[in-house]
């Protein structure tokens, strides 16, 4: 056989692989809480963009939840002022609220053209569009930090009308409260919430490390699979601190709350969505409920 000919049969047999990983999550939803380095860097924004439409094309059911922190704390700085947060929580005063809203509806609106120009319709919108995130004023441990939500209920009928008409929602961590006030939502928040309303097979975090470690400082301690209770030892022991710990509590939120499947993933590598969804590699860490084991398809 000549070479040629052995590469594309190789390409063939990679298809084939991902065949019953397409069976297992056709017409599923998958939500994908996209921030950190991977919203930072161009070459990666644009795989990560890949990876998702690829995932809308196969048929299933992706939607994507933006953040963008390190962005608005860039615009916050511009201004004159100093970013500000308390428990992985931006302290969001009138003023930055304001700058928060632009700068994630920039963001938002970025993502659409991407999609777009890779051939899928895409909607995007804030959750103040149709109600979808309605909020009441959140306090980190007691203390007053401005305009934060917590999210208290999700239209998930705008998601789905979305979806049944075959387009790609891409989400801006934005709500309004019962009497129409603008606010912040940690964009973790936003992507467990609807995650949750829309029982969705798999909710992914894309973020700046390659895992949940037990010791930050050393690499060899990345944990591959972590159950509910060992979390919550982990959270309580203190092994887990900044903005790992409202992703951990969030994980473990939507784990008891009916998602199947809920990852933390190195957005920093290249296709880590289509790697971790398509192959058994098991990358970043997978949060299982207490007894489960992680079932791989495939090999
Ligand atoms: N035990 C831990 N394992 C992994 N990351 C941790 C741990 N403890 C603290 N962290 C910190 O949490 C950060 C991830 O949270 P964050 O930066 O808010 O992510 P994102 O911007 O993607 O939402 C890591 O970069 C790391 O600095
Ligand atoms: C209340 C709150 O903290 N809101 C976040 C919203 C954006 C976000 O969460 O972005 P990343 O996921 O990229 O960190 C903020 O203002 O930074």
């Amino acid at each position: 056989m000549d070479q040629n000919m052995q590469k594309y049969l190789d390409k063939a047999e990679v298809l084939i692989e991902a065949l019953p990983y397409i069976q297992r999550f056709n017409r599923k939803i998958i939500v994908v809480k996209y921030g950190g380095s991977a919203m930072v860097d161009e070459n990666l924004k644009e795989q990560v963009i890949k990876d998702v439409t690829l995932l809308k094309l196969v048929g299933f059911k992706p939607i994507i939840v933006h953040g963008g922190g390190k962005e608005i704390s860039r615009w916050v700085s511009k201004v004159g002022m100093e970013p500000n947060f308390v428990n992985g929580l931006r302290v969001t005063d009138a003023e930055t609220m304001e700058l928060a809203e632009m700068v994630l509806g920039k963001v938002n609106k970025e993502l659409v053209q991407l999609v777009e120009s890779l051939g899928v319709r895409a909607i995007g919108i804030s959750g103040k569009d149709g109600k979808l995130l309605t909020v009441d004023k959140k306090y980190a441990d007691g203390e007053d930090i401005g305009f934060v939500g917590e999210i208290k209920k999700v239209n998930i009928q705008i998601l789905y009308d979305l979806l049944e008409k075959d387009f790609l929602p891409i989400i801006c961590p934005v709500g309004l409260d019962d009497d129409y006030n603008t606010y912040n939502i940690n964009a973790d928040d936003a992507a467990c919430a609807i995650a949750r309303a829309m029982r969705a097979e798999k909710l992914a975090f894309l973020t700046d490390i390659e895992g949940v470690y037990k010791d930050p400082k050393d690499p060899a301690t990345l944990i591959s699979e972590l159950t509910v209770s060992d979390a919550r030892k982990l959270m309580d022991e203190g092994y887990i601190g900044g903005g790992m710990l409202p992703k951990l509590h969030n994980c473990i939120d939507a784990i008891e709350h009916g998602v199947s499947r809920v990852h933390i993933l190195d957005g920093r590598i290249p296709h880590c969505l289509l790697l971790e969804i398509f192959t058994n590699k098991g990358i970043g860490t997978a949060i299982l409920n207490d007894g489960a084991q992680q079932f791989y398809y495939g090999e």
